[in-house]
């Protein structure tokens, strides 16, 4: 679990449940490893080279790779590093909310070479936003403009991995707290 509040795993606590209900479905044992992501950064391999070396060593030796949600920028750059870390190494990798916002940043950014790709939640003028500001949404007006709460989604591809996750059900009811989205150009 690559996070911000990775010292209070509180914040993270129906993700620990859901991992648990599914490590008991799948007759596994759960063992989670909290890693900071501010410690994978370049960084810290020079302000605290322990914390850098314990970081990466916890990465490397996972099975697989959760990046939950989350706000701000601070440690995105180490959520990046430990995606294209999955990817290039074929980890399972699973994006929740932000998680999956800092998946496609470091697709566009290694495997299709926009070097300037960004959420505009981290940098408002990004040259190539990939993860923008909702459009229905307003920026002066922060308390209403979340999406917030159960949101109907249609799968376009029958049978992709994902469908398939949720048996090909035609689409999903799922749960959304966010203000910035994929850009529907970078489809
Ligand atoms: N729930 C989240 O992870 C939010 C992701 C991102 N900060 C957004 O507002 O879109």
């Amino acid at each position: 679990m690559v996070g911000k509040y990775t010292g209070i795993s509180d914040s993270y606590l129906s993700i620990l449940k859901a991992l648990l209900h599914a490590s008991v479905a799948l007759d596994r044992k759960l063992v989670v490893d909290w890693v900071p992501s501010c410690d994978l950064e370049d960084s810290a391999a020079v302000e605290t080279p322990d914390a850098y070396e314990k970081a990466w060593g916890l990465l490397k030796g996972a099975n697989g790779v959760l990046v939950p949600g989350g706000f701000g920028d601070r440690g995105v750059q180490g959520k990046i590093l430990a995606a294209k870390h999955a990817r290039e190494n074929n980890v399972p990798y699973l994006g929740i909310c932000l998680g999956m916002q800092i998946a496609v940043i470091e697709y566009a950014r290694s495997v299709m070479k926009l070097r300037d790709a960004n959420s505009t939640e981290f940098d408002p003028a990004a040259k190539t936003p990939c993860v923008i500001f909702m459009p229905e949404g307003s920026k002066t007006h922060m308390g209403a403009t979340m999406r917030l709460g159960s949101r109907r989604t249609f799968f376009q591809v029958n049978n992709c991995k994902s469908a398939k996750l949720y048996a090909n059900a035609n689409y999903v009811d799922e749960r959304h707290r966010h203000r910035y989205e994929v850009c529907q150009r970078m489809r």
